[in-house]
């Protein structure tokens, strides 16, 4: 039998293979059929050629028209068996042979007859047609497909290199050539090493272990990198190199602008972040003003812009500002604070910006960082601003404006990147009517501006504030946890607080610290606030205080609802504390 190069095909993958395309099942005659019979078969369905197979499907030979007609002429009966005129020498193909091998056949159709000699199926001219076709269409794919491909490399922003397995370069992007100055036609088919200073495709190609975010110098310059190995059949076969951003400055942009939309998306229109919610937990208070001064920090943290706080002393600017700070872009650098009425006139412009060497008589050797330099990336916090004296103003005036300081004594001048934030418990706008405060300065600081109300202004709050400060200091001390009776906690809320929540938390130190057992009673108050608690002012207070209370309980109420009475998310979403909103509903009544 003549086998057509049966086994000894080292195909590619993509070839059309016989199994798929011959004909299966096709007429057959037995070795003891007459030639009549295979007479009729060819006649009736117009083919060329019949195989021969025994009763165990094994192929033994073909019949064709060509033989019978030679038959004709030598005259023989038509009752001769076909196995002592079939041509037992026919060429076969196998099922696993590319269609390929099957061309230029001579009898219209092949037998394929597998290693076993089994007949699987014959086939035909019109078999090898569609084979053909089909081929042509998927090749016709892979071209297009691959010119789609350099079509995306070459309009990439991202470098792109591909090196084979000997590290020779297959694939070079435009964006790549610009980059190190060379032309893609140049340098494919050259090795990497040659064309790429510092390139580690060479190990990756070794190693198969990928490399992702790496920092390469190339051309002077800080790239971002990313080496992967392409690997075929677990066998590194070559590697892609990709440089990603044009320089890691661009790459810490990126990441801002990420940070900043993740922000803007987790907080869906207008939601805290995680972060936020955490660092603006910390500050006590659920009531109208101070839900109001929380979500107006939140909102000013998100840009760089100067923020003002204004309030009486102790109302919380400095832990606004913290918060501000922590939340904003600027968190990674330093908070720097600088008390302007704390520091001498003369000193707070070294303090401030700093000297050379030699600048004056006590001068450090070395000179010495002002604070707007310590707080480069950063904040600075420049609390009490209204007292800091005219000609300080007017310096300050220039780094708010362009950024740029200037050390005393120094000749160079410094650029920095900070965000201002500044606070005081004076009324400037009087100050700047009065003369004691520039103008022009107070614009510059007053972009945007946090007003802290008076605890007296924002009664709600003092009950979440003893019971907060009273739990920390408990827990600072190691005691108990102590509780105020409803007398002295009527009493707390109705007085005066004119030191602020400076003075309330203090007042929370002293009683805790000083009252025996857990319960703080009135007896335990200080005379000051025991005394303010007349009858009188007590009445009124009151009446305050019932539809204060009234008012508390309809908003747990609203916001329980809301949660489907799931009390941690309510109190969440409230700003308080899960066991302040026990509390809360314990004493309002809501169990
Ligand atoms: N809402 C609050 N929640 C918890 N603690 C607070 C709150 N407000 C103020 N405090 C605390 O009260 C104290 C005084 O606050 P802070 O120093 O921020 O006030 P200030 O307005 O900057 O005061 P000053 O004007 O006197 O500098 C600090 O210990 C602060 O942590």
């Amino acid at each position: 039998m003549d086998e057509i190069n049966r086994n000894s095909g080292n195909y590619s993958d993509s070839e059309s293979i016989v199994r798929d395309w011959m004909t299966r099942d096709p007429f057959t005659v037995k070795p003891e059929s007459t030639v009549e019979e295979a007479i009729n078969i060819l006649d009736m369905h117009d083919i060329f050629s019949v195989p021969v197979v025994d009763g165990d499907g094994i192929y033994l030979g073909l019949v064709t028209k060509t033989v019978l007609m030679q038959l004709f002429l030598k005259d023989k009966s038509l009752d001769t068996r076909v196995n002592t005129v079939m041509t037992r020498d026919a060429t076969v193909i196998g099922p696993d042979d590319p269609v390929s091998k099957a061309m230029g056949m001579k009898d219209g159709a092949l037998p394929v007859v597998d290693g076993l000699g089994h007949l699987q199926g014959i086939i035909t001219r019109t078999d090898i047609l569609s084979a053909n076709s089909g081929y042509i269409r998927k090749v016709k794919d892979k071209l297009d497909s691959s010119e789609t491909l350099k079509h995306v490399l070459n309009s990439a922003y991202e470098g792109v290199v591909v090196v084979d397995k000997n590290c020779t370069i297959l694939e070079f992007n435009e964006a790549y050539g610009r980059f190190i100055g060379k032309r893609p036609e140049d340098v494919i088919g050259k090795n990497v090493e040659d064309i790429i200073e510092n390139t580690r495709l060479p190990v990756v190609v070794r190693t198969g272990i990928e490399e992702r975010g790496h920092i390469q110098r190339i051309r002077g310059q800080d790239m971002v990198v990313h080496r992967i190995p392409i690997k075929k059949n677990g066998e590194v076969t070559g590697a892609i190199g990709m440089l990603i951003f044009a320089d890691v400055n661009e790459l810490y942009n990126i990441i801002g602008r990420v940070n900043k939309k993740r922000d803007l998306d987790k907080k869906g229109k207008n939601e805290p972040t995680r972060k936020e919610r955490f660092l603006l937990g910390k500050i006590i208070g659920s009531s109208g003003p101070m839900q109001k001064a929380k979500d107006l920090a939140r909102r000013a943290a998100r840009t760089p812009s100067t923020v003002l706080i204004t309030g009486a002393s102790g109302t919380g600017k400095e832990l606004f500002a913290q918060a501000i700070h922590d939340m904003s872009l600027f968190s990674e650098g330093p908070l720097v604070s600088v008390n302007c009425s704390a520091i001498p006139g003369t000193l707070l412009e070294s303090e401030l910006f700093g000297y050379e060497e030699g600048a004056f008589t006590d001068a450090r050797k070395g000179g010495r960082k002002g604070k707007f330099e310590l707080a480069h990336n950063g904040t600075i916090f420049l609390d009490e601003i209204g007292d800091m004296p005219l000609f300080m103003q007017a310096k300050i005036l220039r780094v708010l404006q362009d950024r740029i300081v200037e050390p005393v004594g120094g000749i160079q001048k410094r650029k920095i990147n900070v965000r201002i934030i500044a606070a005081t418990n004076k009324n400037l706008e009087e100050m700047i009517k009065e003369g004691t405060f520039r103008e022009d300065l107070y614009y510059r600081i007053n972009i945007i501006r946090l007003e802290l109300p008076e605890l007296k202004e924002r009664k709600e709050d003092i009950e979440e504030l003893l019971l907060g400060f009273i739990r920390r200091f408990c827990s600072e001390f190691g005691f108990h946890e102590k509780v105020l009776t409803p007398e002295a906690m009527e009493m707390l809320v109705s007085y005066g607080w004119p030191g602020n929540v400076r003075e309330l938390e203090n007042a929370a130190e002293m009683l805790v610290s000083l009252t025996e057992g857990d319960v703080i009673g009135v007896g335990d108050l200080p005379k000051k606030i025991s005394d303010t608690g007349t009858r009188q002012n007590h009445d009124t207070s009151s009446a305050l205080k019932d539809r204060a209370m009234e008012g508390e309980r309809q908003a747990i109420r609203e916001m329980l609802e809301e949660c489907g009475g799931n009390k941690a998310e309510a109190a969440r979403r409230l700003g308080i504390q899960r066991s302040t909103l026990y509390e809360k509903m314990k004493r309002l009544g809501m169990d």
